[in-house]
């Protein structure tokens, strides 16, 4: 039986690309469009909206969410502030969750993993296969590249985001630095504006370049003396993300509770 798929933050850039995905899908069903209590949306017809929809999509309207909402899985890339209370709803009625959501705190992260203890819930930074495969790749370049390799991220995306560096950028950072041993917090360096001195090698810099509609570019770089390694993904489309995070929703809905990464639904 497909299964019923229900979109939040159903206005926003990944939201309608994310319609689109979940309504095209042979195996999911939309169920839900899913908006603020608020929105203007409220109502209004999915189609009128988001062109390309199937007629399956016929008939639905955007709805405000709440615990009357009837789907098997969620997918929710808003804002921090509003998946937590997305999630509140999810753990009450025990529906399973896909998040790509980026941003959250250290708190907001003990949220998610506490709600996982009642849900099953696919937490990814990025759904798109090439950044899962190199979160695996820049581990074995950690490893492989030497002591006296300079470690730095870049990321570039749309002049909209608001949240850097990028949710990705840092899942890569974290991953440099869980090969090396390092704590990531005490290596992490953002800004070198007011630093006087040259960089140490125990170090993971970033960098941020926020313009026009990038989708989504990013680089680790392991800088030796007379050679450096540039590892390197583009997103070109929303879609890579939508269509993954599909993918996850049909993997985890008759999942145990419990964390669960992209990695892992990839089996990578
Ligand atoms: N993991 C991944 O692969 C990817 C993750 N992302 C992440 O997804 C998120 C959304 O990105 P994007 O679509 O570009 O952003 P948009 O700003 O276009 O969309 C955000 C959506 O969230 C809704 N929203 C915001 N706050 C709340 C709230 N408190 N309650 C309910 N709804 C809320 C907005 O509603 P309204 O319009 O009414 O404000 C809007 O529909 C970001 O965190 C981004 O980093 C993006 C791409 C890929
Ligand atoms: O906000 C975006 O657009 C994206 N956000 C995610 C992130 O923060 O890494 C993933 C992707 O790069 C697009």
């Amino acid at each position: 039986m497909s299964a019923r798929v229900g979109v939040l933050g159903a206005n926003g850039r990944m939201g309608q690309v994310l319609l689109a995905a979940t309504n095209n899908d042979g195996d999911t069903q939309l169920a839900g469009a899913y908006v603020r209590a608020h929105s203007q949306l409220l109502g209004v017809n999915v189609n009128n909206v988001v062109k390309g929809l199937s007629e399956h999509a016929e008939g639905l309207a955007f709805s405000a969410f709440d615990e009357q909402s009837q789907c098997d899985v969620l997918i929710d890339f808003t804002l921090p502030a509003g998946m937590l209370a997305h999630l509140d709803i999810a753990v009450a009625k025990g529906t399973p969750m896909v998040i790509g959501t980026t941003g959250l705190d250290e708190q907001q992260m003990q949220r998610l993993y506490d709600a996982s203890e009642h849900i099953p819930v696919v937490f990814a930074r990025n759904f798109s296969v090439g950044i899962n495969l190199l979160l695996n790749l820049v581990q074995t370049a950690a490893q492989k590249m030497g002591d006296d390799a300079d470690i730095e991220v870049f990321e570039a995306h749309h002049r909209h985001k608001i949240d850097a560096p990028s949710g990705t950028a840092l899942a890569l950072g974290e991953a440099i630095a869980e090969a090396k041993q390092w704590q990531h917090d005490d290596v992490a360096v953002y800004d070198r504006s007011q630093s006087e001195q040259a960089k140490s090698q125990k170090e993971i810099g970033y960098s941020v370049l926020r313009g026009g509609d990038i989708v989504g570019e990013h680089t680790a770089y392991f800088a030796l003396m007379g050679e450096r390694l540039e590892l390197t993904h583009k997103a070109s489309s929303r879609m890579t993300f939508a269509q993954g995070a599909v993918r996850a929703a049909k993997w985890v809905q008759n999942k145990q509770p419990g964390f669960y990464t992209m990695q892992e639904v990839l089996e990578l």
